[in-house]
């Protein structure tokens, strides 16, 4: 990590050649990618094909054998110094929401602010509150515990203690897996809304054809253990086997309201 002030220009997120390995397995062999700020980007990829792992290794968690990641002009330096120098600056929705389930939702919405340190109590409970109602909760969501909240209110509570600090970029991982898809749209809105307001940067894995369709202005496929970035419009006339069959499919077509291709294969 560099000392200096973050440019303020410049992309939000740069991963340059990272070879990622575990064991003998390559998972990541030279992947590139930049993320320009206030975009939203889907990473699409098979199941296995190291999704998570990229998220991790910007974030600072997995040290790759190789390559270089930069994150709002900091040097990602996978020694810790990286979530220090960046502390506040992303904010992270895992998987399965990852709540501590025996903390209230205020109170998981206070753990990153604990972690900063300096923060009084009492601001600490006006700011979970704000927070809580920022991602469309009602205010007494506040005092329940995990196991008392839907799934929808599980992602929303688990976005709300992403963005406890007022972070620049979140990284979702599959934020709508599990959910229904009025719960699954609505939890779109609220990620194109949040950009509005916040002008956020969101990285977001998906399996969700909506949501890609819908929200990502540009989409990151993990295919041979590279990256191939590019509009919907851009991939959907890749010839690559892989990505070709992702978005001409059936549930591609229905959800990017597309006609079968000419001459596609069914
Ligand atoms: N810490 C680790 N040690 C060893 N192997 C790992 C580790 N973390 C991930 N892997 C392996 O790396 C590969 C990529 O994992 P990852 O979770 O990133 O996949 P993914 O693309 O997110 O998959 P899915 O869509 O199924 O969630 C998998 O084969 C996984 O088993």
């Amino acid at each position: 990590m560099t000392g200096a002030a973050p440019p303020q220009d410049g992309p939000a997120i740069e991963v340059r050649g990272v070879v990622t390995r575990f064991g003998t397995t390559t998972i990541h062999d030279g992947l590139d990618l930049t993320v320009k700020r206030g975009e939203i980007i889907g990473v699409v990829g098979g199941s296995g094909t190291g999704k998570t792992v990229l998220l991790r290794t910007i974030i600072g968690l997995q040290k790759p054998a190789d390559g270089e990641v930069t994150l709002l002009g900091e040097t990602v330096a996978w020694d810790g110094s990286s979530t220090e120098a960046l502390a506040g600056r992303f904010g992270m929705l895992f998987q399965d929401g990852a709540l501590f389930s025996a903390l209230t939702v205020g109170q998981n919405i206070q753990v990153p602010m604990r972690e900063c340190g300096g923060i009084p109590p009492q601001l600490m409970d006006e700011l979970s509150r704000l927070k809580v109602s920022l991602v469309g909760l009602p205010p007494d969501a506040c005092g329940k515990f995990p196991s008392e909240l839907s799934g929808g209110m599980k992602k929303r509570a688990g976005l709300a203690r992403a963005l406890a600090l007022d972070p620049d970029v979140v990284f979702l991982d599959e934020p709508t897996a599990g959910l229904d898809p009025i719960g699954a749209s609505d939890f779109d809105e609220l990620i194109l809304d949040l950009r509005r307001a916040l002008g956020l940067t969101v990285v977001m894995v998906t399996h969700d054809l909506d949501s890609l369709a819908r929200i990502c202005d540009r989409i990151a496929v993990l295919v041979d253990k590279k990256i191939v970035v590019g509009t919907m419009e851009e991939l959907t006339g890749s010839q690559h086997p892989w990505i070709r069959s992702y978005f001409h499919g059936p549930r591609a077509r229905a959800a990017f309201d597309r006609p079968a291709l000419a001459g596609a294969q069914e």
